[in-house]
């Protein structure tokens, strides 16, 4: 703004100034009409790749918005959405304000004084540097010292009341965070919603991104927009009052008046950024699940050979995701155009109308002494303070909207879980409810029985129709049938996994946790990254034992399935991946052993034994049996059924039938009433039963003979001497020498531009001159305040009127010119974000590496 070397414009100045204003004129001209053209070419563009179609949510969303200009019915959808959006803004503003807490409300209160702090010291720096205007046009030396000593002190004071506000944000932020995070998990972690969301109810396709992601970016803009909008009302209420007392409450009005038109022309023009950003995450989650599921499978991958495939997946994401951050882009970049000529550049020409306009007719309007000039550029310099910083504060707060317009996008999405998971955690309630009119419930008893059970996948396809069965503490089930006709399916439900859609199950432990009185052990036991006596007490925590596990009870457990070598190899305190250092079988007996630790009631085996050897089958049937543990086994082992006195047999499509063993270890049959014709699944089920049949009698001889084939294979077998020093690994580790910076930094812009002429090289060019455009339009600018204030001396109202044109124009460039910059700095940084992707995956999924990597 306007300086005393400014002052010494000359004439000669004045000349070049009438030149250079038809040139910025010019230049100004070819700038927007450039604009204009490129952004009539980009919307073409943009039309046959929409109209080429692509499943794509990303072109879907883009559909949605575009067709949201057409038709009516759209519109009316759009106004909808936005309304639903805002609604869920609000819900979790309410939870936040409510939950804030004590410590929330001290941020919140701290917030408030730093904003009026900021806003008094602010002001006081204004009046300073205007009297110091005045003190140097005086050549007051002591003043003019002791003021820029005051400048100092102000200025120190800003800058340590301005990072207590970040401070400040930071904190009310990260409450926030805890706030809606610790509600997501409340639900998420209750009657096992994280199962439900992604296996049965299927309305949210990635909820970590949401809790992982969504949260922490909606937390952190909510909180700076608290900040941002409690120093605007602060400096526009203390600014208003300020400047009514010395000028016209009328400047005041016509502020006003500018804002509330320019900020409702904008709101007309701006794109759903909600919408734009709730898509945004969406697609960026699809993305990061696709890279955590190569991850998690990336064994089975890599023996597949299945690299490209999953390369092609995952490109394909990637790519949805680039083109739904250029559309965002782009609208970013036309509507910036608009909002910045509005609220900022053209802003900044009626400030300076009405900053100048008392100084020419007003009450500021100075004498020709040169006290009266002095006072007359203290009065400006602090007079400019006060226009540019209302001007600069309703802004703000008429930005604001666009900003709740982007936070309702994430707040969208967080309520979204909320409600899903609220909704899920309560479906048990239901179903524990006795009383509960469709007649299916479950209830608390010492047994396990099922009466007229229906089995019903998430799809809606029946497994098991009228189930009736009980279970006795102190007896054994076996459950058979062909693949996939519902013998896990039946703990979904009796586990509450699924739903109970029709019948009556008692079971003990109702409304704990399936694992307190009946355990379950899967095929592929879940193994949690942790130590190894973690492994064995999971899932409980060291915290929540009664009896703490000792180092004795450890062996006693391992040995029991042949695990104890374990011990020897991993320190106890040390964390490993179990799921990826130990074989099925070895994950298999693990989970063996932590059923041994638990002892049950009730254990469901869910083909836990598939993978180990059939000696250690026998020996662990035999040590469950001991325990006292009733075993519900699901498994295609005929060997099994010499432990077992009821055989469940399903046949996948609603059939079932029961049989028992009597005394004399012969079986009855007991059939479910739902007959079919004899299909081949059917007669699949009865192949396995007969071999049950069989199997029973062989076992039974085999028992007799005291040991087992292999039991005698390993009593024959030399013991292994373990050997104690510490083995190199066998696979080279990385070598990670750091590489001198230089060399590191080359490398890296040989990836980002490997040429000055292709597509990244040229937008480097294009933001060089864009900076170097905006160097110049500043300049012109500075000069053109320096000349305001010369014509304000001079009184040559005239001049100024044509200097009010040429920064019109000027504020026309300026607007082009910072959007596009934000917007080609932002397209070269996802052009290098593509460029970094696709060099990274081209080594991560080459021979194996992504199977290394983990
Ligand atoms: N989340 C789900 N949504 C829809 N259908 C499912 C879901 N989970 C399982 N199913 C279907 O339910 C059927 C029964 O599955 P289940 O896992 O109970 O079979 P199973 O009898 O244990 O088979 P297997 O012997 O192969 O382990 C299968 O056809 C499966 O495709």
């Amino acid at each position: 703004m306007p300086s005393l070397q400014l002052l010494q414009l000359t004439e000669h100045g004045r000349g070049l100034l009438a030149s250079r204003k038809r040139t910025l004129a010019v230049v100004s001209g070819a700038l927007v009409a450039g604009g204009a053209l490129a952004y009539a070419r980009s919307g073409r563009r943009r039309r046959p790749e929409a109209a080429n179609g692509g499943d794509d949510d990303d072109t879907l969303a883009r559909k949605g918005e575009r067709s949201g200009h057409g038709g009516k019915d759209s519109r009316v959808a759009g106004t909808k959405r936005r309304k639903s959006a805002l609604k869920s803004l609000h819900f979790l503003a309410a939870i936040l304000l409510k939950k804030i807490g004590p410590n929330g409300t001290r941020y919140l209160l701290g917030l408030m004084l730093t904003a009026v702090l900021r806003t008094a010291v602010g002001h006081r720096l204004a009046k300073v540097q205007g009297y110091l205007f005045k003190a140097a046009f005086l050549r007051r030396v002591p003043t003019f010292t002791r003021l820029i000593v005051e400048n100092l002190i102000l200025c120190f004071l800003q800058s340590a009341v301005y990072q207590t506000s970040k401070y400040l944000t930071g904190s009310l932020n990260l409450r926030f965070k805890k706030i809606l995070t610790d509600l997501v998990h409340a639900d998420y972690f209750q009657n096992m919603v994280y199962y439900k969301i992604s296996h049965v109810d299927h309305r949210i396709s990635n909820p970590e991104q949401r809790i992982a992601s969504d949260i922490p970016k909606f937390c952190s803009e909510l909180s700076e927009l608290v900040q941002d909008d409690l120093a605007a009302l602060a400096e526009g209420l203390i600014y208003t009052w300020r400047l009514c007392s010395y000028a016209s409450p009328k400047y005041m009005l016509w502020i006003l008046a500018y804002i509330l038109v320019a900020g409702g022309a904008i709101r007309n023009f701006s794109p759903a950024f909600g919408k734009l950003k709730s898509t945004e995450q969406h697609l960026e989650g699809e993305y990061r699940q696709l890279h955590s599921r190569l991850r998690t499978h990336a064994e089975s991958v890599a023996f597949y050979g299945g690299e490209k495939r999953e390369a092609y997946h995952i490109m394909q994401r990637f790519q949805a995701l680039v083109g739904h951050l250029k559309h965002v882009l782009h609208e970013n970049w036309w509507f910036g155009m608009i909002q910045d000529f509005f609220l900022k550049y053209f802003g900044a020409t009626v400030a300076v109308v009405l900053i100048i306009e008392p100084f020419f007719s007003g009450d500021l309007r100075p004498d020709s002494s040169t006290l009266g000039r002095a006072d007359m550029l203290s009065n400006l310099r602090y007079h400019t303070s006060v226009i540019i910083s209302l001007f600069q504060s309703l802004g703000t707060l008429s930005i604001s909207t666009r900003r709740l317009n982007i936070l309702s996008g994430y707040a969208d999405r967080i309520r979204e879980l909320l409600d899903v998971s609220r909704e899920l955690s309560g479906v048990r309630d239901r179903s524990l409810n006795h009383n509960s009119s469709a007649g299916n419930y479950i209830s608390e008893a010492n047994h396990i029985e099922f009466s007229g059970v229906k089995v019903v996948t998430p799809a809606g396809n029946v497994l098991v129709e009228d189930l009736t069965l009980r279970v006795e503490t102190g007896s054994n089930l076996l459950i058979t049938g062909p693949n996939g006709s519902g013998k896990s399916s039946l703990f979904r439900v009796l586990g509450g996994l699924w739903p109970l859609v029709s019948g009556h199950i008692v079971k003990p432990g109702v409304g704990s946790d399936l694992n307190k009185e009946i355990f379950y052990v899967p095929q592929r036991p879940y193994t949690a990254v942790g130590t190894l006596r973690e492994q064995l007490i999971y899932p409980l925590t060291a915290d929540q034992e009664i009896v703490p596990l000792s180092y004795d009870g450890m062996v006693d457990l391992l040995k029991n399935v042949d695990l104890e070598y374990l011990l020897e190899r991993y320190p106890l305190d040390k964390e490993v991946n179990w799921g990826n250092e130990l074989s099925l079988g070895e994950q298999q007996r693990l989970g063996m052993a932590r059923l041994f630790y638990h002892k049950p009631k009730f254990a469901i085996l869910d083909e836990c034994t598939s993978a180990v050897t059939i000696d250690m089958e026998e020996r662990f049937c035999k040590k469950v049996r001991a325990m006292g543990t009733s075993c519900i086994t699901i498994s295609h082992r005929p060997a099994l059924v010499a432990f077992h006195n009821i055989v469940l047999s399903l046949d996948g499509e609603g059939g079932w039938d029961v049989q028992h063993r009597r005394d004399d270890s012969s079986f009855y049959t007991e059939e479910s009433e739902f007959t079919s014709l004899e299909t081949d699944r059917k007669s699949d089920a009865l192949t396995v039963q007969r071999a049950f049949m069989n199997r029973a009698k062989s076992n039974a001889s085999l028992r007799s003979e005291g040991h087992s084939y292999s039991t005698k294979i390993i009593a024959t077998s030399p013991k292994l001497q373990r050997d104690q020093t510490v083995h190199k690994p066998l696979v080279p580790q990385l070598q990670c020498s750091p590489r001198p910076l230089p060399v590191r930094a080359a490398a890296m812009l040989k990836i980002l531009v490997p040429k000055l002429l292709d597509k990244q090289g040229g937008q480097l060019l294009a933001v060089a001159l864009l900076i170097f455009s905006r160097t110049v339009i500043s300049d012109r600018i500075a000069s053109l305040n320096g000349t305001t204030v010369k014509f304000v001396l001079e009184q040559d109202k005239a001049a100024f009127v044509r200097l009010v044109g040429v920064s019109v124009l000027q504020s026309a460039a300026n607007s082009f010119v910072a959007p596009s910059l934000r917007t080609l700095t932002a397209r070269l940084a996802l052009g290098w974000r593509i460029r970094m992707t696709n060099h990274l995956l081209q080594y991560y999924l080459r021979r194996n590496a992504f199977y290394k990597v983990c």
